[in-house]
This record gives C-alpha cells, structure tokens and sequence, in this order.
C-alpha cells in the first residue's frame, strides 16, 4: 500500500536532508506493517501525521545518548533516529517480530546511530545510562515511570510523547514523581500550526 504524504513541505522541513531516507522508512511500514503486525489497518492513512511528522517534531529535545522504550513498529525511536543521526538511539523492545523489523531497517536504512535491544525496559541493566529516556504509547505515566527513570542518568531528562490525558497522568503519578526524584514536570505542546495533529510531551528532570 502506499501511503500520500499530506504536507510534503513540512515533513521535508522537518526531516532536513535526512527526508529521503524518513520516506523510504515510511513506505516500507506502510508495505509491510499491516501484515507483519506493526501497525493497525486504520493507522494506514494517517501514518504520516498521526505517527511520523508527531514523532519527528520532538527532535529537537534530544541529545547525548537516548533510550526508546517500546519501541514498536520504530515509533518515535527510529523516526526521530533518521532525523538526528548526531544522537545515539537505543530501541528497547521485547517482540520478536518488531525487533526483527527494526534491525532489518537500520541495515536497509544504514543508520550507523542505532542499537537494537530485545528485552523489556526492566530487564535492561544500565541503570543511569542514558542521558534522555522516551517513549510512546507504552502505558499510563504512573506504571511507565517505573519503567524508564531508572534508567536516565542523574540531572538526565524523560521526555515522553503522550495523548490527551497527559495532565491527568501527571496527576495520578504523584507518588512515582516523588519515588523517582522528578522535578520541573510539565507538559510541553508541540507543533501546534504546523501538524495536523498536535504532539504532548512529558517532560521531566531525574535527580
Ligand atoms: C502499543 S505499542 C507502541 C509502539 C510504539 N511505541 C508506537 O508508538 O507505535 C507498545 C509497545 O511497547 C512494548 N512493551 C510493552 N511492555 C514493555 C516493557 N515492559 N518494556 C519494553 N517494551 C514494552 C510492546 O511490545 C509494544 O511494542
């Protein structure tokens, strides 16, 4: 199946001279995500906005050494990989057919910034070894944060994408936020006027 991209303009203003290589990535998902279970039928059409251009307009809030946990079908870790090849991504995931998908892109994608992990985030054992930690559609702030903080790095950064609740998570994630030594919590909108669909992000200093 292929898949129009809506607003070429600014998915090429975003990706820079890396575009080439986020089209090629997206028309392989968009071949082959239904059938190898990557991707929902009804998440087709809106691959391009709902998924790619809501990841890509993160990028600019990474640097150093970044984990992505669940990484999935390659959301938001190896969109945002091809968009900042001067990071080095770490995809953390445990499925076996996503990790076989992810490697085979980051050879046919010659992303020489990308390790891929098979394991859940709680088997990895690098505790504070990671300056930003992100993630998408995992679950709820209160079960993710014991999930990813321990492995950011002291004074390192959560920056995790999140839907409409992500007030609310922040909420009911009280007692995490403390146990985890997070400050400055906050929810930063991104891409408002420019995408189609506007990206939340969770952010967050570890101490
Ligand atoms: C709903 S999918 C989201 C995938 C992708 N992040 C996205 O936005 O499309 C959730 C992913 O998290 C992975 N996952 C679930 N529990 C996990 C854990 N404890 N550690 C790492 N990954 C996990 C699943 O295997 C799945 O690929």
């Amino acid at each position: 199946m292929s898949v129009l991209e809506p607003e070429p303009a600014v998915a090429a203003e975003l990706f820079g001279d890396r575009i080439d290589i986020a089209r090629q990535f997206t028309a392989a998902l968009a071949d082959q995500g239904e059938e190898r279970g990557l991707i929902g039928p009804l998440e087709l059409p809106r691959l391009w906005t709902r998924h790619i251009l809501n990841s890509v307009i993160a990028a600019p809030l990474f640097h150093g050494s970044v984990a992505d946990i669940g990484s999935g079908a390659g959301l938001p870790g190896l969109v945002l990989a091809i968009a900042r090849p001067d990071v080095h991504w770490t995809l953390i995931e445990p499925m076996e057919r996503r990790i076989t998908w992810l490697n085979e892109q980051v050879r046919e994608l010659s992303l020489d910034n990308v390790e891929v992990v098979r394991a859940r985030a709680e088997e990895v054992d690098r505790p504070g070894g990671f300056d930003v930690v992100t993630a998408r559609a995992v679950s709820a702030l209160r079960t993710l944060l014991p999930l990813t903080a321990p492995l950011v790095r002291d004074g390192g950064e959560l920056a995790v994408l999140k839907g409409i609740n992500a007030a609310n998570e922040i909420d009911a994630a009280q007692k995490q936020i403390k146990k985890y030594r997070l400050s400055n919590v906050r929810v930063e909108v991104l891409g408002e006027g420019v995408l189609p669909e506007i990206t939340r992000v969770v952010r967050a200093t570890v101490r």
